[in-house]
């Protein structure tokens, strides 16, 4: 029925009737995914229309035409087929759930992302990033694949902060865990590529499917120790301070523990798995993406670096205290960095939304409502019409003062369904980098990138950079 309605409008890659681009994503690897995108849009235009499995896609890559969709209300909801693969890690967390009960989560969660919540897990991200720069000193000036050490780092600081679990020093676990995260968003974008894979009797069957799971397990055990560890430590917690501590705002986990305390049977452990494998995930690969890609543009960019050194040297002198929030706002140049980088490499390259009324895009052009939308953030942020010199890194086209079309630039995505941990992404990214250029000056060995579409963006070689000590500001 969704494929007799689909729109006509649209132009789109010829095909297969009912199989659509089965067979052309078959033959496709998971780092030919944005140049097959951009290939469509070379030749159909900034709206193109893709068939697939009897379903109908509509792509977007111009600002203009997601606006309505993403400042809606109404298409709050994720597609089936888009999210579906992800079902066995997220479950109905955050990211996948819709309807009332994303509504009562997100109203929920909000707050515990609240400023000064955000202020209380200062210290605790200052702290890791000491620890990551003192670990990548030791390279000694050698070529190092930097990757490693900042998921591990970001890892860390999402466990101490949101979760209030501090990670042994044994990285054992956590190496498995980051393993972990690759192998499963691999899994799931081969998933997409391979349709015989779809039904989910021949997946749990296949090579692929037994790795995907085993990579499943690995992240849920980690995530159910989290769970288990806070809970001990919520437990003495509120037997130590009683009555008193209900009344203080409580950080994500703990907030997700009263709940299930205060509503036994209703609010169950399987809820509270469900969101903290949710922000586990979104809350460490997306911004160890951006810390990765802001170190290899840093690195290839002397002329960027120094004028960020300078800022660090206003700031902190040659004191090395740890960042407080004024300082981090009072780095106005850096921000430009951070996000000067999410628009060349957004952390999400692409996401959806299914549409709960028809679409109208231009005069010829209705995308009727059940069907869904791919926005395409990658290419949104290289749109020749809204950004000049698309491909290039110039941090200063992020001035304050510098207006643009306010759906131009969407790394967190936009509305109502936006990300809701982008304050603490922000400030967890600048406080790292901060810690970085304070201490360290980085020089290029990797000097072009590969950018994949493995749900969060990677790089497709290891991003390999030299680390040298950097003497203190006189
Ligand atoms: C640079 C870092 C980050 C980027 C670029 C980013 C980007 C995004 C984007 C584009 C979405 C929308 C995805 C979609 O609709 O499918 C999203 C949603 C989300 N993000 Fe982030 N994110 C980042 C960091 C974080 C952090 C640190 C957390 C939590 C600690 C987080 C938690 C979430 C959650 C739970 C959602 C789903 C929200 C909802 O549907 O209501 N993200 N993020």
């Amino acid at each position: 029925r969704l494929w007799r309605r689909r729109p006509r409008g649209p132009p789109g890659p010829p095909a297969i009737p009912y199989f659509g681009q089965a067979f052309r994503l078959l033959s496709i690897a998971e780092r030919d995914i944005l140049p097959l995108f951009k290939e469509w849009f070379d030749t159909y235009g900034s709206v193109v229309q893709v068939e697939m499995l009897g379903n109908v896609y509509v792509l977007l890559s111009e600002p203009e035409s997601l606006e309505p969709v993403l400042s809606s209300s109404v298409h709050i909801s994720k597609g089936y087929w888009e999210y579906l693969f992800f079902r066995p890690w997220l479950n109905d967390g955050l990211l996948l759930s819709t309807g009332d009960k994303w509504r009562l989560r997100r109203k929920l969660l909000t707050p515990s992302f609240h400023f000064k919540i955000l202020e209380s897990f200062l210290g605790g991200i200052s702290k890791n990033s000491e620890t990551y720069v003192e670990s990548i000193l030791e390279s000694g000036g050698k070529p190092l694949d930097i990757q490693e050490p900042i998921r591990m780092a970001t890892l860390k600081i999402i466990c101490e902060t949101a979760m209030g679990v501090t990670l042994s020093t044994d990285n054992e676990e956590q190496n498995a865990f980051i393993t972990a995260i690759k192998d499963a968003s691999e899994g799931i974008v081969l998933r997409y590529l391979t349709f015989w894979l779809y039904s989910d009797f021949i997946y749990r069957r296949s090579e692929f499917g037994k790795k995907f799971y085993n990579s499943i397990d690995t992240l849920q055990s980690f995530s159910k120790k989290v769970i288990r560890r806070r809970k001990q430590l919520y437990q003495s917690e509120k037997s130590d301070v009683g009555e008193g501590n209900k009344s203080r705002r409580k950080a994500f986990l703990d907030l997700l523990l009263e709940v299930e305390d205060s509503n036994p049977g209703l609010f169950t452990e399987a809820d509270i798995q469900e969101e903290v494998d949710t922000f586990m995930f979104e809350g460490h690969d997306t911004v160890s993406a951006a810390i990765i890609f802001s170190h290899f543009l840093l690195a290839n960019h002397p002329n960027v670096q120094e004028k960020a050194f300078k800022e660090q040297d206003g700031i902190f002198g040659n004191d090395d205290r740890p960042a407080s929030m004024q300082d981090l706002q009072r780095m106005t140049y850096l921000e430009m960095v951070i996000k000067e980088t999410l628009r060349l490499y957004p952390s999400v390259p692409f996401h959806s939304r299914k549409l709960y009324q028809d679409l109208r895009i231009d005069d010829n052009t209705v995308v009727p409502a059940g069907q869904s939308v791919g926005i395409l953030t990658f290419y949104i942020h290289r749109s020749t019409r809204h950004w000049d010199d698309p491909e290039l890194f110039i941090p200063e086209r992020f001035d304050p003062e510098i207006s643009r079309h306010p759906f131009s630039y969407i790394p967190f995505s936009a509305g109502p369904r936006n990300c809701i941990g982008q304050k603490l992404a922000m400030m967890e990214i600048k406080t790292l980098l901060s810690t970085v250029l304070r201490n360290c000056i980085l020089e290029p060995v990797t000097k072009s990138v590969d950018p994949v579409a493995s749900v969060i963006i990677r790089n497709l070689d290891p991003i390999i950079l030299k680390v040298v000590p950097r003497p203190r500001a006189a």
